[in-house]
């Protein structure tokens, strides 16, 4: 089957290349569509690949009914709507690397432009004017640049400054004293930022709680003369805020490269004489180009492969390492949960899941989301995924609690879940065999051995002489054949359960004629 791959904004020929290469992807490029006509050419498409431009809106994405994958060629993802994306199961992937050096670069070319004036010097020159006056400058070395925000870009930022024999203080809420050492930066609260910087540089995302963070309040702590530069997210900065600073002299200066509206021709800011722009060109090098486009044609790539990507927006990625550990047992648990699904009776209020043994060692939320999925998919279809099955869990109000133990009662892993219903509970474990795969292990008490595949009747029945004897008849007469059958008790004459493997999927109706018989209380069939 072909895997569509639609791209709305323009992407670097080069980076797109591998797409080009790969088996069974077709790619179609839209980047002259209106809104109608990229909604037309998502009906069929599997991935959607943009930079900034392109707004992925909740509508946008409800009317894309195959979209299985969201590409942006950048590191910002504030044009996609995420929860509606999660709500979907469809996964956001991004570049997070492709761009740093060359949005880093900007900052500072930004800096340097502002501190000497060199656009408004040039454009005056082109005015046919010889005026050295006005554009007298301010040096960089022995000031001090406040950095908010100290990820990725920030760092490389607080590198360049250094090198320009800046003293850096900077606030990031994750900076820790060792990584501040290391930078040679000065760690300080946003406040202590404001109040000493010279130049302010801003290299957040742009969120709930960095929106509007430059206000009128963060002006007035700080420096008179201070300047400003933004290559971040237009919409952290209070635009009116900025302007009412700069005519009033307390700002000497802003460096923009993005606004709250894009594009920003004609921005009341663009008029003072003391503000600097360009549109967004943070990331457009042809190499920060080529690099981002390569991030993400090699994650749908992945994607259209095995299912799996290595810069997930909206869901926890996983490094190498923990998947290397983890990944043999998702076949396990999307079963184990499956399984439970078949047993529960009730809506769900309450899932443990508790892993043994290996396990307990190591990151298990992948693995959780994963039987959740397992668990869910019985009653909410096929549209459940690992990227959403947590998210629809907290809709539904299921609880979920993730226990580790030791006791792995002879297994070398032990996978436990537990279905807590308004009507009752079910538990179901299941262990990874060495070289023969998933088995379940116990249904509540009973102990039994399972190969979770293929179509299982699971019945119980109260242990008593006979009761096989009539199962296999009965399923003889409707010419279902048993290929597997496991018993497992309780106690003798007490409540039992028979687990048949047969080889065809078992009617509803001959469900029922099962659950018919003598000493039989309940009869459900499972297919994998
Ligand atoms: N102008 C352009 O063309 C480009 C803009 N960007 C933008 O630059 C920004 C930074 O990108 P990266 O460094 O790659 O991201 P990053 O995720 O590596 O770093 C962002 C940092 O901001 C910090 N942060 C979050 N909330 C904060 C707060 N309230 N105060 C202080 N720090 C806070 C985070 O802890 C994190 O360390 C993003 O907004 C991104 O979209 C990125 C590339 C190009
Ligand atoms: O795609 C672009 O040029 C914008 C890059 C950007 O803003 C980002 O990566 O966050």
């Amino acid at each position: 089957m072909t895997f569509k791959v639609v791209i709305s904004d323009p992407l670097s020929e080069e980076g797109i290349q591998p797409l080009r290469e790969a088996e069974n992807i077709e790619i179609d490029i839209a980047t002259d569509c209106d809104e109608t006509q990229l909604i037309e050419r998502l009906q069929d498409a599997d991935a959607l690949l943009v930079r900034s431009q392109t707004q992925v809106t909740r509508e946008l994405i409800d009317k894309a009914p195959q979209l299985k994958v969201i590409g942006r060629a950048g590191v910002g993802v504030d044009n996609i709507d995420l929860d509606a994306a999660t709500e979907r199961g469809i996964i956001v992937v991004n570049a997070p690397d492709g761009n740093t050096n060359s949005a880093a670069e900007h900052t500072v070319a930004m800096l340097m432009s502002l501190a000497r004036n060199i656009p408004q010097a040039f454009q005056s020159l082109q005015a046919g004017k010889w005026d050295r006056k006005t554009y007298i400058g301010v040096e960089l070395k022995h000031k001090t640049l406040g950095i908010i925000g100290l990820g990725r870009i920030g760092a490389e930022v607080a590198h360049r400054a250094k090198g320009q024999r800046m003293n850096v203080i900077a606030y990031d809420p994750f900076l820790t004293a060792e990584t501040a050492q290391k930078l040679g930066v000065e760690q300080g609260t946003v406040d202590e930022v404001l109040a000493k910087a010279d130049f302010i540089t801003i290299h957040t995302p742009l969120l709930d709680s960095t929106r509007n963070m430059i206000n009128a309040d963060a002006f007035a702590k700080m420096k008179d003369g201070v300047r400003i530069i933004n290559c971040a997210r237009g919409g952290i900065i209070d635009e009116d805020a900025l302007y009412d600073a700069i005519v009033e002299g307390k700002v000497a200066g802003a460096a923009l490269d993005v606004l709250s509206v894009e594009p920003f021709v004609g921005h009341k800011l663009l008029d003072l004489p003391q503000v600097i722009a360009t549109p967004h060109l943070g990331a457009s090098t042809v190499e920060a180009q080529e690099s981002v486009a390569i991030d993400v044609s090699m994650d749908v790539i992945k994607f259209a492969t095995d299912g799996t990507v290595r810069n997930p927006v909206n869901m926890p990625s996983i490094s190498k390492r923990l998947l290397d550990k983890i990944e043999p047992f998702f076949v396990l648990t999307e079963k184990l949960g499956a399984f439970a699904s078949h047993l529960v009776d009730g809506a769900y209020q309450q899932v443990n899941v508790t892993y043994a043994g290996e396990l307990a060692e190591v990151d298990v939320r992948p693995l959780t989301r994963n039987l959740m999925k397992g668990l869910l998919t019985l009653n909410l279809g096929n549209h459940v995924n690992d990227v959403n099955s947590r998210y629809l869990s907290n809709r539904i109000g299921i609880k979920i609690d993730e226990l580790k133990t030791t006791a792995t009662k002879g297994f070398t892993n032990l996978i436990t879940v537990e279905v807590v219903t308004e009507k009752g509970s079910v538990k179901v474990a299941g262990t990874l065999l060495n070289g023969l795969g998933p088995r379940i292990v116990k249904v509540d008490d009973y102990p039994v051995d399972v190969v979770p595949e293929g179509h299982l009747l699971l019945i119980n029945h109260k242990d008593q002489p006979g009761a096989i004897g009539r199962v296999g008849m009965h399923l003889a007469a409707e010419n279902v054949n048993i290929a597997t059958m496991q018993v497992g008790r309780s106690e003798q004459g007490g409540k039992a359960i028979m687990i048949l493997t047969v080889d065809y999927e078992v009617k509803p109706e001959e469900v029922e004629g099962l659950e018919k018989l003598d000493n039989v209380f309940e009869v459900k069939a499972i297919n994998f």
